[in-house]
């Protein structure tokens, strides 16, 4: 299953179908047509047919789908069966943002480290965090085995920040600054850039209107 390779665009819908599954099994709804999904995470129903479809046959034909069955499925492709440590590196506007919002409460992932160059946030909690020194860093991650870090740092630091992240055995970058870092083939960046999505959302509000669903990708 760990192995099934998906289109990106459907990587990004997984954790989408996965948060509404878990707000339908909290709510004790037990099954779940293929339109009812579709109309809930809008996204059209031959899509998640299609998505589903990668992962073998999840649902019954005149059934739709078990909601318990699809969340534990779901569960654990996107390892929300075990709690996922991440660390973040520069602990400023956007880190503190970062650390203030509480991942846990919907999906199993938590900040469990943070490390900062101001002497004044290393040796401090922040928002139940603990801080480090950035000569602490390789050795806490490596410690604490920490495989995903969340990067928020000017953008002169960011590459030898990354250099180090490599050196501790990081396998994925959560990168928000602007500069595209260089990595190793094996470590994994994931670029995240709210300007470049508000410019695609003014855009299909400009090409598309409101209502309208954007292309399939
Ligand atoms: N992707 C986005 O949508 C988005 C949005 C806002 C900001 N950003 C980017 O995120 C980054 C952080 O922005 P911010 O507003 O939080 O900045 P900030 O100045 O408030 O915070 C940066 C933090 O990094 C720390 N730092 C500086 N040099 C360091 C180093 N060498 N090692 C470790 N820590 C170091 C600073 O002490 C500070 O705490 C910037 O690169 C910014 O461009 C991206």
């Amino acid at each position: 299953m760990a192995e099934t390779i998906i289109p990106k665009a459907t990587a990004k819908r997984l954790p989408v179908y996965y948060r509404y599954l878990n707000f339908l099994a909290n709510s004790g709804t037990t099954k779940i047509s293929s339109t009812e999904l579709s109309d809930a995470v809008k996204v059209d129903s031959a899509t998640i047919r299609r998505d589903f479809s990668y992962f073998g046959a999840l649902g019954k034909r005149g059934y739709g789908y078990d909601v318990v069955d699809l969340l534990n499925f779901f569960k654990k492709i996107l390892n929300q069966d075990r709690l996922t440590n991440v660390g973040l590196v520069g602990v400023g506007n956007l880190g503190h943002a970062l650390l203030n919002y509480n991942f846990r409460q919907a999906n199993n992932i938590r900040i469990s480290a943070g490390f900062d160059i101001n002497p004044e946030l290393a040796g401090t909690i922040q928002s139940g965090v603990p801080i480090y020194p950035m000569d602490e860093m390789i050795k806490q991650i490596k410690d604490q085995q920490i495989e995903i870090v969340i990067l928020t740092v000017p953008i002169d630091a960011a590459q030898h920040i990354t250099d180090d992240l490599v050196k501790a055995g990081i396998k994925g970058i959560m990168n928000f600054t602007p500069i595209r870092i260089s990595v190793p083939s094996y470590v994994r960046v994931q670029n995240v850039d709210l300007a470049t999505e508000l410019q695609t959302l003014i855009y299909f509000l400009e090409h598309y209107g409101p209502t309208l669903k954007e292309p399939e990708a």
